[in-house]
């Protein structure tokens, strides 16, 4: 019998990582050593989650981790948007990551690279080739996603904060505020534009993540297929959990998880005027956006 928490559908690498956490042998040499022996090395990511904030960008990675060909790390890692951390060099990025057999692709998600200016430079000086993956949802719903996620903090520290409406319209001119960073960060191909000059197009993939929450299934494909990898993730991976509101993981027969309750806010109703206004704001950077990766949406 397997041990247990564990069952014979485990992927090997998972069992390692357990077998190896229990045994508390990653933190010597000489665990490294029977790692590496069993052909297990921590890689470099072959390809990064950048963004979207607030666009399922751990859902996604949750999600293509089911892959048995996908390692994820878990946490974000935060190298190259960070000085410090880019400062500490490629190596601590490197230990950053999970043990990986050689054929499996390591990926990370950290969705201040996508705004960030120095991240595609310090990126492409690693790896030009690098695949990356976008996730995006209709930019006014991410901005209110990201208001909730600063509003949720402000309150937990008892702290009052300006209404949504407030925020995203400035006071004197009556137009929207685009210093608001909520709003900033949903012009998405302002910064798409600065990523193009790293690399071509062709080394992005566009995720829909308003169609990853309804139904994941296909987008993951899309990303299978972008990542050449065999398709694998099938709908036995995934359920709708209806107390949830959103689709959980099964790993195999045993192992079930949905994201945590930070994922999934309610956001606060918005005016319909003011949210108008941005759809009509976001409106020609959207088209832009469509003109250059080829993907359309239906946002307004
Ligand atoms: N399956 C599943 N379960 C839970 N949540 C899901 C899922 N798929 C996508 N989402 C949406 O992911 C949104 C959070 O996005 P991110 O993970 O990119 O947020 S963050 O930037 O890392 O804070 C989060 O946004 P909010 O709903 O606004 O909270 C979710 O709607």
């Amino acid at each position: 019998m397997p041990p247990a928490g564990v069952s014979w559908q485990t992927p090997l690498h998972t069992l390692w990582h357990k077998q190896a956490h229990r045994l508390k042998l990653h933190r010597t040499n000489s665990t490294r050593e029977k790692l590496q022996m069993h052909h297990l090395i921590k890689q470099l990511p072959r390809a990064i989650i950048i963004g979207v904030r607030k666009g399922g960008t751990r859902a996604l990675l949750e999600m293509l981790s089911l892959h048995p060909a996908v390692v994820k790390a878990s946490q974000e890692v935060h190298f190259f948007d960070n000085d410090q951390n880019y400062a500490r060099g490629i190596d601590w990025y490197r230990e950053k990551m999970p043990f990986s057999f050689p054929h499996q692709i390591t990926i990370e998600k950290s969705p201040a690279y996508f705004i960030t200016e120095e991240v595609p430079e310090r990126i492409f000086k690693m790896n030009s080739s690098i695949k990356l993956l976008v996730i995006v949802r209709e930019p006014t719903t991410r901005a209110v996603s990201d208001y909730t996620q600063v509003l949720e903090g402000k309150e937990r520290k008892n702290k009052t904060y300006d209404k949504f409406e407030e925020l995203v319209i400035d006071t004197n001119t009556c137009e929207v505020n685009t210093k608001y960073k909520a709003v900033r960060t949903s012009i998405y191909t302002k910064y798409l534009e600065h990523w193009l000059k790293y690399f071509p197009v062709e080394q992005f993939h566009v995720v829909d993540g308003d169609r990853l929450i309804i139904d994941p299934l296909p987008e993951l494909k899309l990303v299978e297929h972008f990542l050449n990898l065999p398709s694998k993730i099938s709908h036995y991976n995934l359920y709708f959990n209806a107390t949830r509101g959103f689709f959980c993981l099964r790993y195999n027969f045993i192992f079930n998880k949905c994201l945590a309750g930070s994922k999934g806010r309610i956001h606060p109703d918005v005016d319909p005027s003011i949210k108008e206004k941005l759809q009509h704001f976001f409106y020609p950077f959207n088209q832009k956006f469509y003109q250059i990766t080829g993907r359309t949406f239906n946002w307004p």
